[in-house]
């Protein structure tokens, strides 16, 4: 898989922390502030990928068109609803940022995966969807910031995955030309922008795509840990 390549990225949630009980906990806490009932795990695990904006709006949505909140029409909101989204997106933040990393593990294979490609020499960054102040939060909380030259967030750059700019201005930043550039990522949104860049990538089979079978994005490998990499 390292034959020909030049440098690594590595996306984080779902990839190399398991971050989803994070998500969990700072959403119910948002929606307790709303007056909204909590949200199931199975729920943001579809919703997560895409950043902040986009899970915090689609777990809303889902929540105020719960048959119990829809029948209770006019339910004690805490705002008013025009506000509920962008009030919504605030108080997420603000919590995300007391528990980042107090419910979330990093996956078994992905200290010595990173450990094994550091040896090799090869230059790794961090890309993510996760706000950059939280992506490097998690990183030295997990002992993982060690690891990469260049970190980069969702709100780095003015697109974020599945559109090929972050990649591009990762490569960039690396010094790489996207065909010697590994994306590795979890999801669908890896695969699409790693395809659209031009950089070969690899998916781990364990982290979150949406509640869609992985092998369905695209992608050049499908391994079970980053130790796969090295074989
Ligand atoms: O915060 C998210 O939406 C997920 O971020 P990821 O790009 O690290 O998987
Ligand atoms: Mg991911």
């Amino acid at each position: 898989m390292l034959a020909g390549i030049k440098a690594v990225i590595v996306d984080l949630d779902g990839t190399m922390v398991d971050t989803l009980g994070d998500f969990v906990v700072a959403l119910n806490h948002t929606l307790e502030d709303i007056g909204l009932p909590p949200v199931d795990r199975l729920m943001v695990e579809r919703s997560v990928g895409k950043g902040s904006e986009h899970l915090v709006r689609t777990v809303l949505d889902h929540q105020l068109a719960l048959p119990e909140v829809v029948a209770a029409a006019g339910v004690a909101l805490s705002w008013p609803r025009e506000q509920v989204g962008e009030l919504a997106l605030e108080r997420y933040q603000h919590h995300y940022l007391f528990i980042n990393g107090q419910h979330s593990e990093v996956y078994p294979g992905v200290l010595e995966g990173l450990q094994r490609l550091q040896a090799t020499g090869l230059p790794m960054a961090c890309l993510t969807n996760k706000p950059l102040a939280f992506a490097q939060a998690l990183l030295e909380i997990k002992g993982l910031d060690g690891f990469f030259s260049q970190v980069f967030g969702g709100d780095s750059f003015e697109r974020k995955k599945p559109d090929p700019l972050p990649l591009l201005k990762t490569c960039e930043a690396l010094g790489t030309l996207p065909a010697q550039t590994l994306m590795v990522g979890d999801s669908q949104n890896d695969g699409i922008a790693a395809r659209a860049a031009g950089c070969p990538v690899a998916l781990v089979n364990y982290g979150y795509n949406h509640g869609d079978p992985i092998a369905e994005a695209p992608h050049d490998r499908l391994i079970g840990s980053l130790v796969e990499l090295l074989d």
